[in-house]
């Protein structure tokens, strides 16, 4: 079990799912809050059960389907209506009988709030949270509360705000998580109101929005203001512009502040759990997320490839293994001579100081015609190797292509490709048909190839994608084609650029098929 002196709440699958766009299944909750736990979060909300029945299904489930190492589950509810009492409360009863050990009670703390949205009177608020949490507790629960709107609440009754809180923690609530419920705020104020809050003596939380762009910097400054108690989402998801990202928070806080929240081996694993929780959420990850993010230590400047080559240090504000991520140096016409050296050793290849130099006029120039190497990763290996090697095994050389899209009667359009090819000492004419131009080719070269190199069986095409460019000095505009494709153990992406879209696609197809082949370690 987690060390209660200081709480790390996960709240991804009740606030989080509250995101546009994220739909969770039951069987999704599960997976998600293994990863959660894996991580070694003290705290997981799964939900509000009362709710919706996939809510209450997750908690019914959870009993026998989780086994938790680290985290305890908490159950989200409101305080009971105005005018019943909790006993009498369904939506309470939802969250004594959902077997969670803790409830997680949101409850206004907004005197206009009350008044509006409650419609009912201070007093009587005062009486719901009183009565909720003291049921709760009686009946052997641990109750949180989540004081809702509580900042801006502070700012316009701040004694009412703070009465809220007292009545809270008198009535048995063992955390109040102090919630900037709009996002609205900015660290300086809210830490002077946590401080404020924190002097009544109740344990307190936090519970940031981040609208302003702030709430992992509003969670840090309330744990210098005296909260013990952070909630945030998994990679910051959550209603509007989400909520505070909690591996960001996990990381600042153990990593800058030395707090010891989770075991470092799981904070290892942070980068594998961020995304993890991506493949269940289906939400494309955010490449550029701190710490966990893929571009989180990539670096693409010449001068920070150059000082990174004496000591990776001077570029990274921390080692990168120690949140389970990697550092990638990304070549491009920002490169210099280090760059393109680091990336050749990540790739396996020590360069010459006179390979470097070569190597970086040549992305240079393809770049300015409009070649973009740190979205092909397989394109500049196979340039590298033609540097190295003066020019790389070539798997077939081609004659010629040609492609034919044709309307047939009845209005399908078809394309149809031929190739000519030569490999292994052979001629080799074949012809594909396809759904488009590019299909068409990909057949073809792959019906003119297979019986030579069977291995192109693995291969696929996966990804294509089409820029326009604009011409620079005067010249027409260019087509850039990025083609993404796969074996059975990974991927690589390659880049064509030419006038014409199917000349552009041409290029990067043949060297993702070469690339396929170089993967496949075949001996021509
Ligand atoms: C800040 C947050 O994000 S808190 C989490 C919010 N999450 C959700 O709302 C998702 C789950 N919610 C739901 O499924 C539904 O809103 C339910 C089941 C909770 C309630 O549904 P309904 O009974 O149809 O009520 P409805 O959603 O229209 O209105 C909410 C009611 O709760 C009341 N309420 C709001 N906050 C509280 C509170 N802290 N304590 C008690 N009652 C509250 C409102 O005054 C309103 O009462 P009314 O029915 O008398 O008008
Ligand atoms: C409780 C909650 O999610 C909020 O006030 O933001």
């Amino acid at each position: 079990m987690a060390d209660d002196r200081f709480h790390v709440y996960d709240t991804t699958l009740r606030d989080g799912a509250q995101q546009e766009g994220l739909n969770l299944t039951v069987a999704d909750k599960l997976a998600i809050a293994r990863h959660l736990d894996g991580l070694g979060v003290g705290f997981i909300e799964g939900g509000w059960p009362g709710a919706n029945p996939k809510d209450t299904e997750f908690f019914r489930r959870a009993q026998t389907e989780l086994d938790l190492k680290h985290a305890q589950l908490a159950a989200f509810g409101a305080t009971r209506r105005a005018g019943v009492k909790a006993a009498d409360d369904p939506l309470v009863a939802a969250l004594r009988e959902s077997g969670a050990p803790i409830v997680t009670l949101v409850a206004k703390s907004h005197d206009r709030h009350v008044e509006l949205a409650l419609r009912t009177t201070l007093e009587e608020n005062l009486a719901m949270i009183r009565d909720t949490v003291s049921h709760l507790t009686a009946e052997g629960q641990r109750v949180f509360l989540d004081a809702e709107h509580f900042f801006d609440g502070y700012r316009s009754n701040p004694a009412y705000a703070l009465e809220v809180l007292r009545t809270a923690a008198e009535a048995g609530a063992s955390v109040i998580a102090l919630c900037d419920t709009n996002g609205g705020m900015l660290p300086d104020e809210l830490a002077d109101v946590v401080h404020e809050a924190a002097g009544t003596g109740a344990r307190i939380g936090i519970h940031c929005h981040d609208d302003t762009g702030c709430a992992v910097a509003n969670t840090l400054a309330a744990v210098k203001a005296g909260a013990t108690h952070v909630q945030g989402c998994a990679n910051g998801y959550g209603e509007r512009s989400g909520n505070a990202n909690l591996f960001t928070v996990v990381a600042n806080l153990q990593l800058k502040r030395g707090f010891d929240l989770v075991p470092p081996q799981s904070l290892r694993e942070m980068s594998r759990i961020a995304h993890a929780i991506t493949e269940v959420t289906n939400v494309t990850p955010n490449s550029h997320q701190p710490y966990v993010g893929t571009s989180a230590f990539a670096h693409k400047a010449g001068l920070h490839a150059s000082a990174i080559k004496v000591d990776p240090n001077l570029y990274q504000h921390i080692d990168p293994a120690e949140v389970g991520n990697d550092m990638r140096m990304l070549v491009s016409d920002m490169a210099g001579r280090a760059s393109v050296e680091l990336k050749g050793r990540e790739l396996g290849y020590e360069l010459t100081g006179e390979q470097s130099r070569q190597l970086v006029e040549r992305v240079k120039d393809l770049e300015a015609r409009g070649h973009t190497f740190e979205a092909a990763d397989a394109s500049f290996e196979l340039l590298l190797r033609d540097t190295v090697d003066g020019e790389h095994r070539r798997y077939f050389t081609v004659e010629s292509w040609r492609v034919i899209v044709e309307r047939r009667p009845g209005g399908d359009v078809v394309s149809e490709a031929t190739v000519k090819l030569h490999a292994k000492g052979e001629r080799i004419i074949a012809t594909g048909e396809g759904n488009g131009p590019v299909n068409a080719l990909d057949r073809a070269v792959r019906l003119a190839l297979e019986k030579l190199y069977p291995e192109l069986a693995g291969v696929e095409l996966i990804d294509f994608k089409v820029r326009i460019l604009e011409g620079t000095h005067g010249t027409d505009a260019v087509t850039r084609v990025l083609i993404t494709s796969s074996d059975a153990t990974g991927e690589w992406a390659t880049v064509g650029v030419g006038e014409n879209v199917i000349e552009a696609s041409w290029q990067a197809l043949e060297q993702a098929v070469t690339y396929g082949l170089l993967r496949a370690g075949h001996s021509a």
